[in-house]
């Protein structure tokens, strides 16, 4: 058996996609933590700062567990794993390569997915669709503030909002330039606010409740070039803290930007998906 594998990203944060529609080629312990951590290792690996796999949802041993009755709506789950082979909740990047990758192996045609599909993942289920000028779009439901927290980063701490987006998320805006500051290791945060561990991200903002630039410390990967649900953690940090609770802010990541409406009790985020390779593993 070959093992297909493609290689994408959304505004450069990038994964390794793992084809496997009948969960045949990839189970749980063969995709293990440190099969993941070989997969995404920049020299000896493909490289990425994570593994999606794609497969149908009752393919997937926790699936009912974390779609509960939405089991049935949901035929794919996007199966993610960060680089240190940990799972996450969520991935707002992944997810829109997740569908770009089922259009692209004739899983799914993206025609058909303007108005959504229903994905699953470990945060429960997301609608993902396709928009007319070949971006993505989720609704990633609403933005759940749970306190308010500091990291410390080698040059001194910043204080943030935490959100959670099916996971965690510590979003720092600071009037300090965050090209300057050092998120070459993990923020030091407030073990008891975040037991499960967080993603930090430290923010600028641009035009109140308008425009934000942000950079990403995130959870089991490091510092990475654009993270989905961190810029709408702190997309919903920056809109607050102007005073509004709805609106649209356009995201400005260092692999590209992104836009976070936020309106009706929920959160829509909208950015490409791009496939850069496809080939099979030795
Ligand atoms: N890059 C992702 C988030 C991936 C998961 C995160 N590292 C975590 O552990 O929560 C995104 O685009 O949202």
């Amino acid at each position: 058996m070959t093992d297909r594998v493609l290689k994408g990203h959304g505004t450069e944060n990038d994964f390794v996609v793992l084809p496997d529609p009948d969960g045949a080629v990839w189970p749980e312990d063969r995709l293990s933590p440190e099969q993941v951590r070989t997969l995404c290792e920049r020299r000896a690996g493909l490289g990425g700062d994570g593994v999606l796999r794609l497969v149908r949802s009752r393919h997937v041993p926790d699936a009912p567990d974390v779609l509960g009755d939405d089991l049935a709506a949901c035929e794919w789950f996007m199966d993610h794993r960060n680089a240190d082979g940990s799972h996450a909740e969520m991935c707002g990047n992944g997810i829109r390569l997740f569908l770009h990758a089922l259009v692209h192996e004739g899983l799914l045609d993206r025609a058909a997915c303007t108005d959504g599909v229903l994905v699953g993942t470990r945060g429960g289920p997301r609608r993902v669709g396709a928009t007319d000028d070949g971006r993505y779009w989720v609704d990633m439901g609403p933005a759940r503030p749970f306190g308010h927290g500091e990291a410390k980063l080698p040059g001194g701490a910043l204080a943030g909002l935490a959100v959670s987006m099916g996971n965690p998320h510590l979003a720092c805006l600071t009037d300090v330039p965050v090209e300057s500051l050092d998120l070459s290791a993990q923020p030091v945060v407030e073990p008891a606010l975040f037991p499960e561990g967080v993603n930090v991200e430290v923010v600028n903002v641009l035009e109140p409740g308008a425009h934000i630039r942000m950079r990403v410390h995130e959870r089991g990967v490091g510092e990475t070039r654009s993270c989905g649900t961190g810029a709408v953690a702190a997309a919903y940090a920056a809109l607050t803290a102007s005073g509004a609770d709805t609106g649209t802010v356009t995201v400005d990541v260092p692999g590209g930007r992104l836009s976070v409406r936020i309106a009706d009790g929920t959160t829509v985020l909208t950015g490409p998906a791009v496939l850069v390779a496809e080939g099979v593993l030795l």
